[in-house]
């Protein structure tokens, strides 16, 4: 995406109008109109937006990435679902450079994640599992140093965070410690740091998990905007409902291997996208529950 198609809706940070929820939704909306990148678009047909061939992980000498293999088209919306450890968030880790590879390759945009680094890490916005943040830092600040970080001049940054900190709708806690954040705030805040430097790709990982509804409904339409557009997105999810309406391509992983991959009507095949998943994973428990558990 382009620097200078980010969205630039110039409303100050101070605004008082912003603290009324309608204003709010507006402005919002307004930036999500903005998130359009007509650089992008024009690709769309070209290289994948994120390839990942052979990829393992062997931890323990137990190998937690199976010899992976997915492509996800430029401009989609793919979700990575599986149950607790199949190995999304070390697929996902491997798959931004921040966990080497025991074997495999991945490109970015066509650029080799581990032999052009800086290449490939400059079209990716990255929102990891466990975020570790400067949290002395206020919202405000993180976000501006994560601009900067990216090499953007102090304009464009302080335009950005204030677009950012609008969607993300925390410009009453903008000169807040981010150490004083809740949870859901925390995930908005990386969120608009992955966000910053506009990049081709993000990938997010459970980028909904302790984000209340209605910024989650805020953060979809930031995303599918920004799709719309032609940037791509991975998500990694265990709400098959969300992936299902908010995705157009799947993958379902499981113990280390992608047990199917495609668009979303392909996978789920006639099904909900949680029965077939179900019945791809399998797993459920059959049982006539705990019995020290009900009451007397
Ligand atoms: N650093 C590590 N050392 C050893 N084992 C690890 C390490 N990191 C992850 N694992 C193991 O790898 C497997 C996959 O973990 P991973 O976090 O990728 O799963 P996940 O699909 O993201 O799970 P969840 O949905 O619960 O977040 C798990 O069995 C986990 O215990």
């Amino acid at each position: 995406m382009s620097e200078e198609n980010f969205p630039h809706s110039a409303v100050p940070a101070h605004d008082e109008s912003l603290q009324q929820p309608a204003a709010h939704a507006q402005v919002a909306s307004q930036i999500t109109d903005n998130i359009v990148d007509a650089e992008v678009a024009p690709q769309s047909q070209g290289t994948p937006a994120l390839d990942i061939r052979s990829l393992v992980k062997i931890f323990d000498q137990r190998a937690v990435v199976d010899g992976i293999n997915l492509t996800v088209p430029r401009g989609s919306f793919y979700g990575l679902v599986g149950r607790n450890g199949a190995g999304k968030t070390t697929s996902l880790s491997m798959a931004t450079g921040m966990l080497k590879p025991t074997q495999g390759q991945v490109l970015i945009g066509g650029a080799d994640i581990w032999a052009q680094p800086l290449d490939a890490k400059r079209k990716v916005g990255v929102l990891p599992d466990s975020v570790h943040l400067f949290d002395k830092l206020t919202g405000e600040q993180l976000i501006t140093f994560a601009g900067r970080l990216h090499g953007l001049d102090r304009q464009t940054v302080a335009q950005r965070t204030r677009d950012l900190l609008i969607a993300m709708d925390l410009t009453g806690a903008a000169g807040q410690q981010v150490a004083d954040y809740s949870a859901g705030m925390t995930k908005k805040v990386a969120l608009a740091c992955a966000m910053i430097h506009a990049p081709q790709l993000l990938v997010l990982d459970e980028p909904f998990e302790a984000v209340d509804p209605v910024s989650a409904s805020n953060i979809q339409d930031i995303l599918r905007a920004y799709v719309a557009g032609g940037g791509t997105v991975i998500i990694s999810s265990h709400v098959m409902d969300l992936v299902q309406r908010l995705c157009d391509h799947v993958a379902i992983m499981d113990k280390g291997r992608i047990l199917a991959s495609g668009t979303v009507d392909e996978v789920r095949a006639g099904q909900s996208l949680e029965e077939r998943f179900v019945s791809l994973v399998g797993g459920r428990v059959v049982s006539e529950g705990i019995s020290w558990l009900q009451s007397s």
